[in-house]
């Protein structure tokens, strides 16, 4: 399964957010984690559509959105014309998640589910043969910078168990605390996508990333 690492850019400079996604871009990152945070579902706001379109011509990597928002299908159709190419929604913002999961794909787009570090994998169990992929949470929702919560790595390799016993495709992604010095744990455990905000965006972009895809490489 190809290794991915998707940079958030919550952790980016603002101020130059165009610039820091071109440079996280030729750094030779794949994805561009994007978090969209509403203050209701979580307790910080981030930023909505507007600023996906605005940045959506600099690059053509792919854009891996994070709705942490409540009941985000009232907004599927904005995110994805705004250029998402992944959608992922928490289980725990969706009375009708099965539903929320077929509108984002009714859009030709990836759709994938969201749990939050205390909600159980058996909260996915029914759809996980609807999903492309499921995303694991090793921080509470909210924030950049938080410290990796290290019972997440169990949940990646039962998760991992649960897809290939069913002969399922689906990616396993984390996010949260993910750092060079944990990220060959969670590869073992059977993750293939990575989400690094401060980790990325703490010093040197070129570096940083540099230093994930080198880690990538070993396992190829
Ligand atoms: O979704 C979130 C936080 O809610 C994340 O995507 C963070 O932005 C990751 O940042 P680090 O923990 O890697 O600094
Ligand atoms: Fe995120």
């Amino acid at each position: 399964m190809m290794l991915i690492l998707s940079p958030s850019i919550l952790s980016a400079d603002f101020a130059n957010l165009g610039q820091d996604v071109v440079r996280t871009a030729q750094a030779g990152a794949e994805y561009i984690h994007i978090d969209v945070m509403d203050g209701q579902f979580v307790p910080n706001i981030s930023f909505g559509m507007p600023v996906i379109q605005a940045i959506r011509p600099v690059t053509d990597k792919v854009f891996d959105v994070h709705l942490m928002i409540d009941e985000p299908v009232r907004f599927i159709k904005e995110f994805a014309d705004a250029g998402a190419d992944v959608i992922t929604v928490h289980a725990e913002a969706c009375k009708h998640l099965h539903r929320t999961i077929q509108v984002i794909k009714s859009y030709g787009i990836k759709a994938g589910v969201v749990l939050n570090p205390a909600t159980s994998l058996s909260a996915i169990e029914e759809i996980l043969p609807e999903v492309d992929m499921v995303l694991l949470m090793s921080v509470n929702p909210g924030f950049g910078g938080q410290k990796y919560i290290e019972t997440t790595t169990d949940k990646v390799r039962r998760l991992r168990r649960m897809i290939s016993d069913r002969n399922l495709d689906v990616d396993i992604e984390v996010d949260g605390g993910v750092t060079l010095d944990n990220v060959e744990m969670l590869i073992e455990a059977g993750a293939n996508i990575f989400v690094a905000g401060s980790a990325v965006y703490k010093g040197s972009v070129e570096d940083n990333v540099k230093g994930f895809l080198e880690v990538f490489k070993k396992y190829k």
